[in-house]
C-alpha cells in the first residue's frame, strides 16, 4: 500500500494545531506542515514560550514541545506546503454566513474555495485533498469541480474526515478517538486514497474504530453527530425549568434517565446553555439543508434546539434581574466564566456573552474573571453583537485577573463557566466582601447548595428549586 511522507494542512486553529500534533507524534516519520495565512496565529504557534501558543488544551503543549521542529512545522507559506505534500488537510473556519443567501444559517464557504482554488493553483503532482473541517453534505462535488477544472492536470482525491474533538479534551480525544471517519469515492483511486488516510491513523488506533462510508454520509455525519449532542443538552435545559417549578432536581432526573443504558449518563448536564464555534452553526446549517431540499418539519424539528437553548440563556439572566428586585441598573454583578466550558480559552459563542448582553442591556455593571480568556477577547465578544457602543460596553463592564476582587461590593455572583478553581474558592470571604443580601447563581451547577445557604448566600441554582 501507498503510504505517505509529508501531510500539509490548511488551517492552525483549534482543529488543525492539535490534530497535527498529535499525526506529528504518532507518526514520527511523517513531515507535518501546519499552514494559516494568519501570520499573528503562525508567530504564536512559533513562540519560545509554551504557555503562550494561541490554543490553551490540557497536554497539548508538551505535544508541541516534543515534535515541533522535529516533524511538526507551522508556517505561513501555504504554497511550498501544498506542492510539498501527498495529503492535504483543509481544516478552515466554516462560519455561519453573516451576508447574502442563507444569511444567519448556511455555513459560510469562501475560506473552502480559496482553499481549493489555492491547491488547484499550486499542485504539480497528484494529490489527496481531505476535507477536515465540518461542511455541508456534498461540498465535496463543489471542491473537486474547482479542482479538476482550474487544475493542472493533476488527480485529485477528495475524502471527508469530520473532526469529533472537544475543546477542553482535544489531546485525550484525539488519542483515544471514539472513531475515526473516512468517506471517500467507491472507486479504486477513492478506496486507495481512504486507506492511505486510515494508515495514518492505524499508527495509534485499532483498525475497527476507522470507519469507512461514502463521502455524503460522512459529510452528513457530522452534522448529526453535533445536532444529537446539542439535542440532549437542550432537552434536558428543557426540563431543568420544569424542575425549577415542580421541586424536583435535574442532577436527580440526569442521574435517573441516565442509568438506562438505552440513554447513557453522557452529555445531560444542565447548563447556562451550550455554547462553543459549532453546535449552533452545524445545526443551523442542517436546518437550511433541509430546508433547501423543501423538508420544512425537518427543518422545524432541529430549529427548536436551538431556540430552547437561546431560552435558557435569556431565562437565566431574567432570573438575576428578577431576583434582583427588577432592577439591576448600576448594580456590580461578578461573572465567573466567560469561556464556553471549562479548560479552553475560546469564547465563540459562549452563554456568558449572551446573558451579559441581556444584563447590559437592564444597565448592569458586570466585572469578568476568567482565569484563561483576557479583556481584548470579552471586548471583542461583545462589540460583535452590536448591541451598543463600544465605549458603553468598556464602561458597563470590567475585567479582573483577580475573582475575589471581581466579588468585591458586588449584588451578585453568576457562575457561567465551571472552571474547578471555582468550587474551591474561599466562598466564606466572597460572602463577606459583598453587599448583603448576597445573591448567588450558578449557572453550570458546580456548587453545594446547602453550603452556599449555610454561608449566607440567597442562592439560585439551575435546574432546583
Ligand atoms: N473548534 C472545534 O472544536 C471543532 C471545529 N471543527 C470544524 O473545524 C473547522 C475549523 O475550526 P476551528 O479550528 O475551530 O477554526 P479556527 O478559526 O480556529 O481556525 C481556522 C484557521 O483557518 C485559517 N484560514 C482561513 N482561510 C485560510 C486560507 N485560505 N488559507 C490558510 N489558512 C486559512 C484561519 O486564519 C484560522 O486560523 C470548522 O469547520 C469547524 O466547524 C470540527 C470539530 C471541532
Ligand atoms: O464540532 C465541534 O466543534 C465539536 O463540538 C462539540 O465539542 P465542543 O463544542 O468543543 O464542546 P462540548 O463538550 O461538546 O460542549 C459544548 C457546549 O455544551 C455544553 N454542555 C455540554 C454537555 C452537557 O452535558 N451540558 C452542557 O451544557 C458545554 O458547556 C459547552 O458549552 C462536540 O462535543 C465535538 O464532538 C465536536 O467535534
Amino acid at each position: 500500500m501507498r503510504k505517505v511522507n509529508q501531510i500539509c494542512c490548511i488551517g492552525a486553529g483549534y482543529v488543525g494545531g492539535p490534530t497535527m500534533a498529535v499525526i506529528a507524534k504518532q507518526c514520527p516519520e511523517i513531515k507535518v506542515n501546519v499552514v494559516d495565512i494568519n501570520q499573528k496565529r503562525i508567530d504564536q504557534w512559533n513562540g519560545e514560550n509554551l504557555d503562550e501558543l494561541p490554543i490553551y488544551e490540557p497536554g497539548l503543549k508538551e505535544i508541541i514541545g516534543e515534535t515541533r521542529g522535529r516533524n511538526l512545522f507551522f508556517s505561513s507559506d501555504v504554497d511550498t506546503a501544498i506542492d510539498n505534500a501527498e495529503l492535504i488537510f483543509i481544516s478552515v473556519n466554516t462560519p455561519t454566513k453573516t451576508y447574502g443567501k442563507g444569511k444567519g444559517q448556511a455555513s459560510d464557504l469562501k475560506y473552502i474555495e480559496l482553499c481549493a482554488r489555492n491547491i488547484a493553483k499550486v499542485a504539480k503532482s497528484d494529490k489527496i485533498v481531505v476535507e477536515k473541517s465540518t461542511l455541508p453534505v456534498r461540498t465535496a462535488e463543489a471542491i473537486k469541480s474547482i479542482l479538476d477544472n482550474t487544475g493542472n492536470d493533476v488527480n485529485f482525491e477528495i475524502l471527508s474526515n469530520p473532526e469529533f474533538l472537544a475543546e477542553g479534551t482535544a489531546v485525550e480525544d484525539l488519542l483515544s478517538a471514539d472513531r475515526v471517519l473516512i468517506g471517500g469515492a467507491e472507486t479504486e483511486s477513492g478506496r486507495e486514497a481512504r486507506n492511505i488516510l486510515s494508515w495514518v491513523y492505524e499508527h495509534w488506533l485499532p483498525k475497527e474504530r476507522i470507519l469507512q462510508t461514502n463521502v455524503w454520509s460522512s459529510e452528513l455525519s457530522k452534522l448529526v453527530a453535533n445536532a444529537f449532542l446539542a439535542q440532549r443538552v437542550s432537552s434536558i435545559n428543557s426540563i431543568s425549568a420544569l424542575c425549577e417549578k415542580t421541586d424536583a432536581n435535574i442532577a436527580e432526573v440526569s442521574r435517573a434517565i441516565g442509568f438506562d443504558s438505552r440513554i447513557g449518563p453522557k452529555f445531560l448536564s444542565s447548563s447556562v446553555g451550550f455554547g462553543g464555534s459549532c453546535f449552533q452553526k452545524d445545526i443551523l446549517n442542517l436546518v437550511y439543508i433541509a430546508k433547501s431540499f423543501g423538508l420544512n418539519e425537518v427543518a422545524d424539528y432541529w430549529e427548536q434546539v436551538i431556540i430552547m437553548n437561546d431560552y435558557q440563556k435569556k431565562r437565566f439572566a431574567d432570573n438575576i434581574v428578577s431576583t434582583l428586585y427588577n432592577t439591576v441598573s448600576g448594580k456590580k454583578i461578578a461573572f465567573y466564566g466567560w469561556a464556553f466550558k471549562k479548560d479552553t480559552n475560546d469564547t465563540r459563542e459562549s452563554a456568558a456573552i449572551y446573558v451579559a448582553d441581556l444584563l447590559l442591556d437592564e444597565q448592569a455593571e458586570i466585572t469578568v474573571y476568567d482565569p484563561k480568556v483576557n479583556a481584548e477577547t470579552i471586548y471583542k465578544d461583545l462589540d460583535y453583537l452590536n448591541s451598543r457602543d463600544p465605549e458603553e460596553n468598556r464602561k458597563l463592564l470590567t475585567v479582573v485577573s483577580d475573582p475575589m476582587e471581581a466579588a468585591k461590593d458586588a449584588h451578585a455572583v453568576a457562575i457561567l463557566t465551571e472552571w474547578d478553581e471555582f468550587k474551591t474558592l474561599d466562598w466564606n470571604s466572597i460572602y463577606n466582601d459583598m453587599l448583603k443580601p448576597a445573591f448567588l447563581f450558578d449557572g453550570r451547577r458546580i456548587l453545594d447548595k446547602e453550603h452556599m445557604e449555610e454561608i449566607g448566600f440567597k442562592f439560585y441554582k439551575i435546574g432546583q428549586s
